[in-house]
């Protein structure tokens, strides 16, 4: 059954409201992320990919700011390491009660969906940690602190994958990106008004930040390699890995 097509933001707004992952969003986010989000389909299937590779026996693997489970279901159905959970994990109240329908429906067994705000949860004995477009919605402040502590719980040799919007320090490349970025959406079928009154409402709630401050932050945090392993425009797919 095709998904509910997202025109959340077809007719004038007068007003645009800061963005929510509320019920609206909800209902119409799996057509929302793949029309808005270049590669987004790819990221997924790579995340099961990486997380096959990774998973240890006994260790969990996070799914932070797991939204309707996707990287989670991609993770679960690559996993072969014994004992290994599946944790994933959003502060959305509307997401998790349909991530946990979905997950229901999909009779993938091992996933536990919690209800948190990431930042206060225990992040232990992790081989996986995704973070898929998530980061970009935790205040620049609390960023460093969050990291260090995800990092704190990965095991020796335990992977982070940091999916992210970024920003470009070059004035010409960021204007180039995010007109690619806004013509991928018009290929995708947005309107003009969609595409301007979505930006509107992401404005100070979704903050992109260049690769550059995303890799010395990690770095600093401990991690001892980050690499980019996909982009397509403004949308990026990081790597860092533990010792
Ligand atoms: C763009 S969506 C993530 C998409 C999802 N990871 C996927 O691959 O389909 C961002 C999600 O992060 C969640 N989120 C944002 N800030 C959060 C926080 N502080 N704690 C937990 N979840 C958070 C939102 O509720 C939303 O569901
Ligand atoms: O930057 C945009 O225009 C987006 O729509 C991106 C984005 C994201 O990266 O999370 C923003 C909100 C929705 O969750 C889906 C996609």
């Amino acid at each position: 059954m095709p998904f509910p097509k997202d025109s959340l933001y077809a007719n004038p707004l007068g007003e645009v409201g800061a963005f929510k992952f509320d019920e609206a969003v909800v209902k119409v986010f799996p057509d929302m992320i793949q029309r808005s989000v270049p590669g987004y389909a790819a990221i997924i299937s790579a995340i099961g990919l990486l997380a096959g590779r990774f998973a240890r026996d006994d260790s969990v693997c996070f799914d932070l700011g797991c939204s309707l489970g996707a990287a989670s279901l991609a993770m679960r159905r690559q996993i072969v390491a014994n004992n290994c959970r599946v944790v994933a994990v959003d502060c959305s109240e509307a997401m998790v009660e349909q991530c946990r329908k979905n997950l229901a429906d999909s009779a993938v067994a091992g996933v536990d969906v919690v209800c948190a705000d990431i930042r206060d949860i225990p992040i232990e004995n992790a081989s996986v940690v995704v973070l898929n477009f998530t980061l970009q919605f935790i205040p620049l402040a609390d960023r460093e602190a969050f990291l260090a502590k995800l990092y704190r719980g990965l095991l020796p040799g335990g992977i982070l994958i940091l999916s992210e919007k970024l920003a470009f320090d070059d004035p010409r490349q960021q204007e180039l990106q995010t007109e690619m970025h806004h013509l991928f959406k018009k290929a995708q079928g947005y309107s003009e008004l969609e595409i301007s009154q979505k930006r509107s409402a992401l404005e100070n709630v979704l903050i992109p930040e260049a690769f550059a401050v995303h890799r010395q932050r990690l770095k600093s945090v401990g991690f001892s390699s980050v690499e980019v392993w996909f982009q397509y425009f403004n949308f990026a797919s990081m790597i860092a890995l533990k010792c």
